[in-house]
């Protein structure tokens, strides 16, 4: 079912950006406006331009350098100030010089703030909404206005709160936003008050609305961990408006999660609400838009997260080797996302085939080297080893009971590595203290006995620089590899300093990136495990012949 209208109204560029930490420059802007476009959404609001220089920059370098196919830009700003005239207040005359078609009035709607936050009497707040509204149409923008605090308003004094909605659409806004501002609403809260406003103002339902209605949206936050919910409730209930944020960024918990909302309402009430096919491509756009914010991505977000659809039980596993509907809410492409297998303590021999699919390895009926491989990976992990987390180190174990051995390299003789500190680093003067780490790896490659000393900055960089060097030469395709991350982890941490110890390292080539785990018992040895892995899987997958 397709309503029209229906506006998705994303805001992550204004109250996205009001999340803590996140600061996006005028670049980033204008880097991730055209994701939002690919999306699908049908406003893009850039900002607050006249409050903020860099938002004043956007809105005058978007109108030259964007060519958005699905959305409008929309300037966000307030009201004309208490006892001003609209025309004059120099807020209000940023948004027309925006040159932004929507104009988006943040106003206040809750009698409390109009008392308290503006100190000015209840008719002005009115007439602050009226002017301004009014003063903004005759100029030919289209006016969304934000009723900030309206759940809160209304249930504090019904009476002002509606009228506040009233005034807004007598003076010709197309939307009124309903905003929980404090974000602390709950999803029956939000259809009551919905409906009773909508009876009160005798608005038609959202899916009943023709082009010119006068619409109703909804504008949460996640305090309450009920922003989609109660999103979904205001659909429901009449709205035909949300409005949202990538990745739910935003000041505190956050704002809705506009994927999740758009796709919940596609997917699930068959509302399609988006411009073309953006749906599908839900997942590289969020963690595109990620990317630019530099916040790592939540692997457990609904819809697009990488955790999504992975699965780890071994009784999931066999019934999704039958047909992966019977443990999923939908097929994980609808959103562009994947299904994957976990390989773990919980894996049982569908689990492995499944993964081995995934992998490339065609492991239907080979019910012996199931049972092999899985006795394997659990007898590793509990030792301390986890492949969930780490592909590659799973690969080459199936790999080696799929031919009979691991992937031949090269064969280590011997390493060992020191670490020299000069200064004392319990002293005042602890800045002064250094260490340098020095590696030496004796090994057997290309039919050579190669002996290479490193050094590093600590022990673990010295044997990777010198286990590098040493295997460049007979392998150039290792000059491309790259250790991107490295995490540790104590395992039995009540044994102190003789516990077990799991490292888990990422690898790069550039294009790919790569997983292993090794574990022992220090850091260095756990560390020199996941390091082999991750150079054997590395020269595997650069089409390097084993020996
Ligand atoms: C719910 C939301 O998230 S709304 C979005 C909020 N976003 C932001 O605040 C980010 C951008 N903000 C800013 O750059 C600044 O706060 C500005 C430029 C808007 C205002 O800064 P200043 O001029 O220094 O004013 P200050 O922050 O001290 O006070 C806000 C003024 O706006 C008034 N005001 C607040 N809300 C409204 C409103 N909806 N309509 C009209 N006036 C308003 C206040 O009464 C106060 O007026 P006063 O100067 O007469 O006391
Ligand atoms: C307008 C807005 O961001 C809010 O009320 O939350």
């Amino acid at each position: 079912m397709v309503t029209a209208p229906f506006h998705v109204y994303d805001t992550t560029l204004r109250d996205g950006a009001q999340q803590e930490g996140m600061n996006l420059s005028v670049a980033d802007k204008l880097a991730i406006a055209p994701l939002l476009d690919e999306l699908g959404v049908g406003f893009i609001e850039g900002g607050w331009p006249g409050a903020i220089p860099k938002d004043t920059e956007f809105f005058r370098r978007a109108a030259k350098e964007l060519e958005l196919r699905n959305a409008v830009l929309a300037a966000f700003g307030s009201t004309r100030k208490a006892g001003t005239r609209a025309w004059d207040d120099p807020q209000v005359r940023a948004l027309l010089d925006s040159e932004a078609p929507v104009v988006t009035l943040v106003s206040k709607s809750d009698v409390r703030h109009v008392e308290r936050a503006l100190r000015t009497t209840p008719d002005e707040g009115l007439a602050m909404i009226r002017d301004t509204v009014e003063f903004l149409v005759r100029e030919g923008r289209r006016v969304v206005v934000d009723a900030e605090h309206f759940f809160d308003g209304y249930r504090f004094d019904a009476a002002f709160t509606t009228e506040a909605v009233r005034v807004a659409f007598e003076a010709g806004a197309e939307v009124v936003a309903l905003c929980d501002t404090n974000g602390g609403m709950l999803p029956a809260w939000v259809s009551d008050t919905v409906g009773a406003l909508r009876d009160t103002l005798g608005l038609v339902h959202g899916r009943d609305a023709r082009d010119g209605d006068p619409l109703l949206g909804m504008h949460a936050h996640n305090d309450s961990g009920c922003a989609v919910a109660n999103t979904l409730a205001a659909v429901d209930a009449g709205c035909a408006h949300v409005q949202g944020t990538v990745n739910g960024y935003g000041e505190r918990t956050g704002n809705v999660d506009l994927v999740t909302v758009v796709a919940n309402l596609a997917l699930k009430s068959g509302i399609d609400t988006l411009a073309g096919d953006g749906l599908a491509e839900a997942s590289r756009i969020a963690h595109a838009v990620a990317e630019i914010t530099n916040i790592s991505p939540y692997g457990r977000q609904p819809y697009v997260g990488a955790s999504a659809f992975a699965h780890k039980a071994g009784l999931h596993a066999s019934a999704i080797k039958i047909d992966p509907d019977l443990y999923q809410h939908i097929d994980p492409t609808a959103v562009g996302n994947d299904m994957r297998m976990l390989v773990s303590d919980m894996a049982g021999r569908a689990s492995i085939e499944l993964k081995g699919r995934e992998l490339g390895f065609d492991l239907a009926g080979q019910g012996e080297l199931l049972t092999r491989v899985t006795t394997r990976v659990k007898d590793a992990e509990a030792r301390g080893y986890t492949f969930d987390a780490a592909d590659a180190s799973f690969e080459l174990i199936l790999r080696e009971e799929l031919t009979g051995e691991r992937p031949h390299y090269f064969r280590i003789e011997s390493w060992r590595t020191i670490v020299e500190t000069t200064g004392d680093a319990r002293n005042a003067d602890r800045h002064d203290a250094e260490a340098v780490a020095e590696a030496t790896v004796k090994l057997h490659a290309g039919g050579e006995r190669i002996v290479v000393t490193g050094e590093g900055n600590g022990p673990v960089n010295a044997l990777d620089q010198a286990l590098r060097h040493a295997l460049t030469r007979v392998y150039p395709a290792i000059e491309k590899f790259d250790l991107i991350d490295f995490k540790v982890r104590i395992l039995d941490a009540e044994h102190g300093t003789d516990a077990t110890t799991r490292v888990l390292v990422e690898t790069s080539d550039g294009e790919r990136s790569w997983s292993t785990v090794g574990v022992g018992p220090n850091i260095i040895e756990a560390a020199w495990e996941a390091l082999i892995d991750a150079h054997v899987y590395g020269l595997v997958h650069a089409g390097v012949e084993a020996l």
